[in-house]
């Protein structure tokens, strides 16, 4: 095992790998993807994150990818949860109030009885169902393959209509590329709640910016595009909207459990067994 520094060149041991763990923050990465050229006999390459969206385009041919899919699924459902109770019982407006020493009564809704449309239902949509369900919130749901109780993009217009949230965890891929755009947001049930904890690129910005001014949705998210958001951007001040800085995946817990993650991986690449959650080509 050996670790990647900063900036000291690769130890000869390093340079041997063929199994690589890449890192999780943005300034290591850039150096890891520098690196992946000089290591001549890498076979496989772990990333700490569930998304590989940022990772593909720079990974060497012929290694295998295998990503993160399970190690994020409780914070980023957490998050989910909270930022659509805070968004049903109005919490950063009352903050706002509070900060202005203003008494702002106004009613909140109930999430209970809330139908939820799921785009993208793999490992955290599913964890964040297990968290809704017992708030009476009832599940339509969109992933790549249609099975019972699960529907393709193609239904997308007449699911739409039907929700009084949508939860965006679509992958940031060629064909989910600025998928959700004006004719989306146009039929989303007015004031929908749209909450976005996938990748940013999968929206269509000017449609989303358009669509909140006004007044169609709200949207929470914790991704944007670009991030972070430029100075000035629309979406740091509209009405409605409520964002966090790409953190629902961030928590300490996140090393206690890719670890557990490589090390079953590096158990199974010595023993020559099949690995986990390895990328499927035409991601
Ligand atoms: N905000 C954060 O901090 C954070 C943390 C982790 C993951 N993420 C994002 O969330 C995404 C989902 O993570 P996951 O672990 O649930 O992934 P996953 O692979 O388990 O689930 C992805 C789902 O999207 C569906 N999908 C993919 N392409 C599709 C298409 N073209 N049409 C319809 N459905 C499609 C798949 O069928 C699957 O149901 C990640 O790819 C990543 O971008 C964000
Ligand atoms: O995909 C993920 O795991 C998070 O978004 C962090 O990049």
């Amino acid at each position: 095992m050996a670790f990647l520094p900063r900036e000291d060149p690769l130890s000869e041991e390093a340079l041997e790998a063929e199994f690589a763990v890449a890192p999780y923050g943005s300034a290591r990465a850039r150096r890891f993807f520098a690196e992946l050229p000089n290591l001549k006999r890498l076979k496989v390459v772990q990333t700490l994150t569930a998304g590989v969206d940022w990772i593909l385009p720079k990974l060497p041919a012929g290694v295998v990818l295998c990503d993160a899919a399970g190690v994020h699924d409780a914070p980023v459902a957490e998050w989910i949860v909270g930022a659509i109770l805070a968004a049903y019982k109005r919490f950063p407006e009352f903050r706002d109030a509070q900060r202005e020493g203003r008494w702002a009564y106004r009613w909140v809704e109930d999430l209970e009885g809330a139908r939820l449309l799921f785009l993208g239902y793999g490992s955290i949509a599913r964890a964040t169902e297990a968290r809704l369900a017992p708030f009476g919130v009832s599940f339509l749901r969109v992933a790549r393959t249609a099975r019972e109780g699960v529907h393709t993009l193609a239904e997308l217009p007449e699911l739409l209509p039907q929700a009084d949230i949508v939860v965006n965890l679509l992958p940031l891929t060629p064909a989910t590329e600025r998928l959700l755009g004006h004719e989306h947001f146009a039929r989303m049930k007015p004031g929908a709640l749209f909450v976005n904890a996938g990748r940013g690129k999968t929206v269509d910005q000017e449609a989303l910016v358009e669509a909140v001014r006004l007044g169609r949705i709200r949207f929470y998210t914790d991704v944007a595009d670009p991030e972070p958001l430029p100075e000035g951007h629309p979406l740091w001040s509209l009405p409605e909207v409520f964002l966090t800085p790409h953190i629902a995946g961030s928590t300490p817990k996140l090393f206690e459990r890719g670890f557990q993650l490589v090390r079953e991986q590096v158990g199974r690449y010595v023993r020559g067994e099949p690995l986990l959650n390895v990328v499927q080509e035409g991601y």
